[in-house]
């Protein structure tokens, strides 16, 4: 018998019994028990309360077949304001200190992505993320804006990216130029390759842009890139001002609740007031004052401000990860083909080992990758929260802005492609079935997509966090985090081999596994830096010979460090003291098959750098990993329970939690509108159409 679950967590029912069950019955905790460790139980209760009021609602209900491009950017605006007065963010919010009001908000984010991405991106660009910039670049002057879009009285988008410019944003061509005889800033568009596009919400609904734009004083000096407060669309009735051009993109592979829009500016005249000045502001007269002594620090400490929307994002692509596995684990429970007698009992597809070895890891990664998130955003709300309470904030933010920001840079790119892999292996490992759109995988598949570009492209954001870890090697280890002060020991760690640590651990052992990534984070930083000397020395320019040292190398680096992030982070939460004593068993294999699973993808540079020779390092990786594997079954479901959110939030027929699959999937064919009916168009395609049948 399972030990009870504690009553705090009775809010999350009961799963329908069915034929679940016989995996169910073999666990020796409650699903509950697993939910608890894995997430917050406020922010689960919040999101719980959230989903059983939007599913009352008729705005939220899933819509068959598909609405229009233009329908979906309809329901998606109207569920805006919508989600605006309903009683989700209560008053009380606001009183709240900024950690637990961030952490409110990013609960409100995570149940509203869910169900509908594109609502949940809206609100994210409209409100989150206009908030946090306003926060982070502007001052006191900037307030009614900031209420103002929290009441959606104006809605909102931040215009970074240029038709010919997106990761390179210090060559954005956009300008604001100060005109002091009128005090206004006056913003231009040089041509259709610096026009602003991709910008969500500025299609066809907001009403105010933070425009980044190149700012240039009366005397023809640059000053470099500002944010700018700019009104696009008349509020009252969404017509657009006179001197901006604006459209919508068109249709895209997902999220099309989303309006994404681009902009030509001219001659177009703002308030000198609307430049965000908490890093540096233009007087009266035009002259130009920085707070920073440093300019080149301003763009970096302004845009810190997104690391809030990349770990929101990484929140996101965790859920997509775990709704994915939850499906594939259910339906592999049910799912029966084959088995060893050919006219005997088939038996479930779970059972296989190869079936196992392509899904488990990434039921393993769901698990270990909530608990990371939750700290590593913990640890940036920390800091955001000192500097904002510091008098000497700025500079406090800038001083912790490096290991945050590579710790983000490294972590998005992973959580998202381990998101986007294990959507694919789910898809695939569903079989037909998973083709349906109702099985929901397509849809997860398209609406996460996008993460891997925006805010951030994944390859050029992993390019920034190797580049600070390559920092820490060559200029010795400034770690306010301490998430790096294993480079300090780098003697002692590459010292170390396969031979010498399995003699001291168990390969399934955390030390183990620790030990090991330690080493190959210190072997590739120590072979890039000697790679990137020996270019240097054979006439490549620094750019060239960072360039060429990415490939198997830097990318790997900055992959390995946010794994190896992600497995510590896990660790800690497992040694808390409220996990309960039955769960060590489960959290163990969790870690074991993470662990193993992330080495053996590196598995060719352990060899490559000589910390193994021979067979058996491989060997005892790969059957650990296969054992580890088969321990887990048992587990399976009940680990892809306390992952799950109710039915109606997974909106897949293929994985109901009442286990029912034939029986749901009839249901879905039988009543699919017009299913059953003759097509209405069946007189354009007979072979005689002239016939008088
Ligand atoms: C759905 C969606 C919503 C968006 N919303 C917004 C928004 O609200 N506001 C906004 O301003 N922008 C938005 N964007 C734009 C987004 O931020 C950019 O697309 C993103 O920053 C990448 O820039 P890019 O498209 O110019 O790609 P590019 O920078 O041109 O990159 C193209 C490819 O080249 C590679 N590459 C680039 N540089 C290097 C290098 N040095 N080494 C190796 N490879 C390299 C990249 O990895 C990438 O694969 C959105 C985009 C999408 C898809």
């Amino acid at each position: 018998m399972p030990e009870p679950h504690t009553p705090e967590v009775n809010f999350v029912p009961d799963w329908p019994p069915g034929p679940l069950d016989a995996f169910r019955e073999q666990s020796a905790f409650d699903f509950r028990q697993l939910k608890t460790v894995l997430e917050d139980i406020n922010s689960l209760r919040l999101k719980y309360k959230i989903w059983k009021m939007l599913e009352s609602e008729p705005l939220f209900a899933k819509i068959k077949p598909t609405p229009s491009v233009d329908e979906q950017k309809k329901i998606a605006a109207k569920q805006m304001m919508r989600v605006a007065k309903l009683d989700i963010v209560p008053p009380e919010v606001y009183a709240m200190g900024y950690l637990p009001r961030y952490r409110f908000l990013m609960s409100v984010n995570e149940a509203l992505h869910a169900i509908c991405p594109s609502l949940s991106i809206k609100i994210a660009l409209g409100v989150g993320l206009f908030q946090n910039t306003l926060r982070a670049m502007g001052t006191e002057q900037h307030s009614s804006f900031y209420n103002a879009a929290w009441s959606r009285e104006i809605v909102t988008c931040l215009a970074i990216t240029e038709v010919a410019h997106g990761s390179n944003t210090k060559r954005i061509r956009t300008t604001a130029t100060y005109d002091a005889q009128n005090q206004e800033f006056i913003i231009n568009t040089p041509d259709f390759e610096a026009a602003k596009c991709w910008v969500g919400n500025l299609g066809k609904t907001a009403t105010t842009a933070i425009v980044f734009a190149n700012l240039f004083t009366p005397d023809g000096q640059a000053h470099g890139l500002h944010g700018f407060l700019v009104p696009i669309r008349n509020p009252l009735n969404l017509q657009l001002y006179p001197g901006v051009l604006v459209g919508d993109m068109g249709e895209k592979i997902g999220l099309n609740g989303i309006d994404n829009g681009f902009a030509m500016f001219t001659n177009y005249r703002i308030p000198r007031e609307n430049l965000l000045n908490r890093t540096g502001s233009v007087n009266e007269d035009g002259e130009y004052m920085s707070l920073f002594s440093e300019p080149s620090k301003i763009l970096g400490a302004a845009l810190e401000g997104f690391s809030a929307g990349r770990l929101g994002i990484m929140q996101e692509a965790t859920n997509t990860l775990a709704h994915s596995v939850v499906i594939a684990v259910r339906y592999a429970a049910i799912r029966k083909q084959f088995g060893p007698d050919k006219f005997g009992p088939e038996q479930p597809i779970l059972e296989y080992q190869l079936h196992q070895w392509r899904i488990f890891p990434y039921l393993a990664a769901a698990c270990v990758l909530k608990t990371s998130v939750y700290s590593l955003t913990d640890l940036y709300l920390k800091t955001i929260e000192k500097s904002q309470a510091n008098s000497n904030g700025i500079d406090l933010l800038s001083q912790s802005v490096g290991e945050i920001h590579a710790l983000v840079s490294a972590s998005k790119p992973m959580y998202t492609w381990t998101a986007r892999d294990a959507i694919q292996e789910a898809r695939e490992a569903c079989g037909g079935h998973g083709y349906l759109k109702a099985s929901n995988l397509g849809e997860l598949r398209n609406n996460h997509d996008a993460c891997l570009t925006y805010e951030g492209d994944n390859n050029v954001l992993g390019q920034q966090a190797s580049n600070w870890l390559l920092r820490q090697w060559v200029d010795g280890v400034e770690s306010p985090m301490g998430t790096v002060n294993f480079i300090k020991r780098r003697k002692e760690i590459l010292g170390n081999t396969f031979s010498s640590l399995s003699q001291r651990f168990e390969i399934t052992s955390w030390q183990f596994i620790n030990h090991c990534l330690e080493w190959l984070m210190c072997w590739l930083m120590q072979t890039i830096v000697n790679d990137m000397k020996v270019a240097k020395e054979n006439g490549a320019c620094p750019f060239e010979a960072k360039n060429n040292t990415q490939v198997y190398r830097a990318k790997d680096l900055s992959i390995l460090y946010a794994e190896f992030y992600a497995l510590s982070s896990f660790r800690l939460r497992c040694l808390k003291s409220d996990v309960a004593t039955c769960l060590e068993p489960v959290l163990g294999l969790i870690y074991q098959i993470y662990g193993l699973w992330v080495i053996d993808r590196h598995m060719v540079a352990f060899y490559q750098g000589s910390f193994a020779t021979g067979a058996t390092f491989a060997e005892s990786i790969r059957s650990n990993l296969l054992s580890s594997c088969r321990a887990l079954k048992a587990d399976a479901v009940t680990v892809a329970d306390s992952l799950a959110p109710p039915d109606y939030v997974l909106n897949s027929v293929i994985a109901k939690s009442d286990g029912l699959l034939y029986q749901n999937l009839q249901n879905e064919f039988m009543t699919n509108p017009g299913a059953l009916e003759r097509a209405n168009w069946w007189r354009d395609v007979l072979p005689f159409p002239k016939s008088k049948l």
